[in-house]
């Protein structure tokens, strides 16, 4: 647990898309189609810290992508904050929104979409510098200085010798040599903080682990937050300091990687750790039990969600009070929470299985 204040934080962030236009039925309302919402964000905080990554982790439509473009202020949101050290960093209007971008950079899933073809290596990193940093004698960064900047941003991401890269166009790249080259045009900004939306998951599995190491070392050598969004949680554990759990648009688990895919303490996690591939991703006898019991189904519908915890209708734990009430993020242990009745002192509350050598039993959690 980081005991630093966070660069970036998201309070209450809760992101509803207006949907269809019917209520299912079809039924009009006033002879207006009602206003329907999909609740695809709703109430999710999170922290990110000057050199540390936290993984966001969840299955497709869980709303990790929608997190990461609410705190890149790609999307305004529908309620909560987002603060920039401490502050609220709302952003209204292009500059504020330029200034927030210095600050915070996001690194697309696909960098064969996010590259544009026409343009070669040069093109795109020297707008990205005259966007963010200028010459030394005031104006736009241009000769030696734009040169030697571009020799930098190149060599940091690793792609040397630079001359090699400059002036090549996306096509003449592979997959990865494309991504180093969108992480390059981040870095331009020098920002404080990386969004990565699953920065690997289009990659060949075999060039992953090259620029996972390498935003490693962004974080590590640089002292960067990174926000990395995934549904690979074997990955989390490797390369994330800390780790949250998506669910439905709601955090179900949040605490240091290691804890939280070793020793999950949501059945959420349990399901998510129990058919991760990677068989070190082990989880004791609650992922076990999770997977025998059969946990099938599919999320819930996200528009106007039923009351209750969003993954009960999928929980072999369930039971009528996590079916009518939304359970509150409860510390277990310092720094490792849960969205699970089971860990209330609520004497209805289902018995979860807390998993071995967890740090506290649910009466221990609720004292
Ligand atoms: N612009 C939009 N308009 C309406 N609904 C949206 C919009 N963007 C996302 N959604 C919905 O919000 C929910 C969360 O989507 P999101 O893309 O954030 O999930 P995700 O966890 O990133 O999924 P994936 O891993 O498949 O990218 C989904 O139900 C999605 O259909």
């Amino acid at each position: 647990m980081s005991t630093s204040s966070p660069v970036l934080a998201a309070r209450g962030l809760t992101k509803h898309f207006r949907a269809g236009h019917f209520r299912a039925g079809g039924r009009r309302v006033n002879g207006r189609p009602p206003a329907r919402a999909i609740h695809a964000v709703d109430g999710v905080d999170l922290e990110l810290h000057r050199g540390q990554v936290l993984a966001v982790v969840g299955e497709s439509g869980s709303g990790k992508s929608t997190v990461a473009r609410l705190l890149a202020q790609l999307i305004p949101f529908t309620g909560g904050q987002v603060l920039l050290d401490g502050v609220d960093a709302r952003v209204r209007g292009r500059r504020a929104f330029r200034a927030y971008a210095q600050r915070v950079q996001m690194i697309f899933q696909d960098p064969f979409a996010s590259l544009n073809p026409v343009h070669p290596v040069r093109y795109t990193l020297t707008r990205a510098l005259r966007l963010h940093r200028r010459h030394p004698t005031g104006g736009t960064l241009r000769g030696a200085e734009l040169e030697a900047a571009l020799t930098e941003l190149l060599e940091r991401v690793h792609l040397t010798p630079a001359e090699r890269y400059v002036d090549s166009y996306p096509h003449e790249l592979s997959g990865g040599q494309r991504q180093r080259i969108a992480i390059a045009r981040a870095l331009a900004a020098d920002p404080e903080v990386l969004l990565a939306d699953e920065p690997v998951s289009m990659l060949d599995v075999s060039i992953r682990l090259g620029i996972l190491n390498l935003l490693a070392d962004l974080r590590d050598r640089l002292g960067i937050a990174i926000l990395y969004i995934t549904h690979d949680i074997a990955s989390a554990r490797y390369f994330a300091d800390r780790t949250t759990v998506l669910y439905a648009g709601q955090v179900m688990e949040t605490g240091d990687s290691e804890s939280v895919t070793q020793e999950p303490l949501h059945p959420y996690t349990r399901l998510l750790v129990a058919s991760a591939p990677d068989p070190d991703d082990l989880a004791g006898a609650g992922a076990a039990a999770v997977r025998d019991q059969g946990t099938g189904g599919e999320p819930p519908s996200l528009v106007d969600p039923p009351p209750g915890c969003r993954f009960a209708p999928r929980c072999p734990y369930a039971r009528d009070l996590c079916r009518s009430e939304t359970p509150a993020l409860i510390e277990v242990a310092p720094g490792r929470s849960a969205a699970c009745w089971g860990y209330s002192d609520r004497d209805d509350r289902p018995d979860v299985g807390v998993p071995t050598g967890s740090a506290t039993s649910a009466g221990e959690a609720a004292a």
